[in-house]
C-alpha cells in the first residue's frame, strides 16, 4: 500500500443562508495516498466543490464553517493559522479549476503566473524561476513555450489554458493536486488530451489526485478509487472496477444507467428524476436519495443508512440495495 497522503475525517461543511447553517458536506471520511487518484462523482449540487474547498480552507470562513479533521502529514489543516495554510497552498496541495479563464489573472503574462507561485514558495532566483517556467511549459505540451511564456491568457485556447492552470498546480511538485472538473469544459479530443497528460504528470511524479467529475466516462479513464456524493454524503466507494462493474447504490446504478451506449440508444435513455435538493431545503432524514426512485417502497427507506463495507473495500449507504430494480420500460422513472 502506498504511503498516506490525506486523511478527511467526519467532515461536515455548513453554509450561512438567512442566518441558519446548513451541511453541503456532510460527515465525510476518505483517504488519498500516494500515486493514487480518487474520483469524486456526482450530479451538480451534490457538493464536490464545497469539498475540494473545504480541503483548501478557501470558503469564506464568515458564512462557512468547518468541522472534523483533514490530516495532511499529521496536522489538522482546520487548526492551521491562515499563514500556515498559505504556505501548504500551492507548494503541498495545489488545485486545477474548471474554467482557467476565470482562476488565470486576464491582466498577467503566463511566464509571470507561474513565475509567481516558484517565487512564493521556492528559493529559486530569478533567472533560475524563468528557466523553470519554460521547462513547465514544455512539460504539460505547449509548443512554443516561449512564446507562450509572453503571452496573456485570453490569447490561448481553452486547452492551452488548462495547460498553463496545470503548469502552474505543478510548479512547485505539490504531493497533491485537486483537479475540479478539470475537463468540463473542454471538447472531447482536448479532454482526452488533458486527461492522458494528467495522468502521465502523476506517473511521473507519483502525486495524488482528488478529481472531481460528473462523467463516469472520465472516472473509467482515471480513476483508481472512486466516491460517489449525493447529497453532501458518501453514498458508494470502491475500487475502480468495482464502482463501475459491481455498484450497488441506487444512485450510482442510475448514473451509470443514463450513459448513452449505441446499444441503449435505440431504446429511451433511463433519467434520473428530480434534482439533487438544496442544502437549505433537504430532508434530512433517512435516505436523501429516496424522492428519486419513488416505485421503491417506503418502507425499505425507513432505516437511517449507514455507509456500511458489504465486502472489502466497498461501501454503500443504502438499506435496500439488495431489493433495488429499475422500472420496467415505460415505468415511472424512464422518459
Ligand atoms: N457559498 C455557499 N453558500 C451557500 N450555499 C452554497 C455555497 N456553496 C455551495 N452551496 C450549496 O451547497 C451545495 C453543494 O454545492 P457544490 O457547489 O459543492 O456542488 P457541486 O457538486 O460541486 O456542483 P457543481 O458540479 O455544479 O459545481 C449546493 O446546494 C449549493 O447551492
Amino acid at each position: 500500500m502506498e504511503k498516506e497522503l490525506l486523511r478527511v475525517e467526519n467532515l461536515t461543511t455548513s453554509f450561512c443562508i438567512d442566518d441558519q447553517y446548513y451541511a453541503a458536506v456532510d460527515d465525510l471520511s476518505f483517504a488519498v495516498h500516494e500515486n493514487e487518484i480518487v474520483a469524486i462523482v456526482g450530479e451538480s449540487g451534490c457538493g464536490k466543490s464545497a469539498l475540494a474547498l473545504s480541503i483548501m480552507q478557501l470558503h469564506d470562513k464568515k458564512r462557512t464553517k468547518s468541522e472534523g479533521s483533514i490530516i495532511y502529514k499529521g496536522t489538522n489543516l482546520l487548526n492551521e493559522a491562515e499563514s500556515k495554510l498559505n504556505k501548504v497552498r500551492g507548494r503541498h496541495i495545489s488545485m486545477i479549476f474548471q474554467e482557467p479563464l476565470t482562476a488565470l489573472n486576464p491582466l498577467m503574462t503566463v511566464g509571470k503566473q507561474i513565475e509567481e507561485s516558484l517565487h512564493y514558495h521556492t528559493d529559486l532566483s530569478k533567472k533560475q524561476q524563468k528557466a523553470k517556467t519554460l521547462t513547465l511549459l514544455e512539460q504539460v505540451g505547449i509548443p512554443y513555450p516561449k512564446r507562450t511564456y509572453k503571452q496573456y491568457p485570453h490569447e490561448l485556447s481553452g486547452g492551452m489554458r488548462q495547460r498553463v492552470m496545470i503548469a502552474i498546480a505543478v510548479a512547485c511538485s505539490p504531493s497533491l493536486v485537486i483537479a475540479d472538473e478539470p475537463t468540463t469544459a473542454l471538447d472531447v479530443t482536448i479532454q482526452a488530451q488533458i486527461l492522458d497528460l494528467l495522468k502521465d504528470i502523476q506517473q511521473k511524479t507519483k502525486m495524488g489526485i482528488i478529481f472531481i467529475t460528473h462523467d463516469l466516462g472520465v472516472v473509467a479513464e482515471i480513476a483508481d478509487q472512486v466516491i460517489v456524493m449525493y447529497a453532501g454524503q458518501i453514498v458508494e466507494k470502491g475500487s475502480v472496477k468495482t464502482i463501475l462493474e459491481r455498484p450497488l447504490h441506487p444512485y450510482t446504478k442510475s448514473l451509470l444507467h443514463s450513459i448513452p451506449t449505441v446499444k441503449k440508444e435505440k431504446n429511451r435513455l433511463h433519467v434520473i428524476q428530480g434534482m439533487v435538493p438544496s442544502i437549505a431545503k433537504m430532508n434530512r432524514s433517512g435516505c436523501r436519495f429516496k424522492e428519486r426512485i419513488p416505485w421503491i417502497s417506503v418502507q425499505s427507506h425507513a432505516q437511517f443508512p449507514r455507509l456500511h463495507e458489504v465486502e472489502p473495500g466497498h461501501f454503500v449507504r443504502c438499506t435496500c440495495y439488495k431489493q433495488f430494480h429499475f422500472p420496467k420500460e415505460g415505468g415511472t422513472a424512464i422518459r
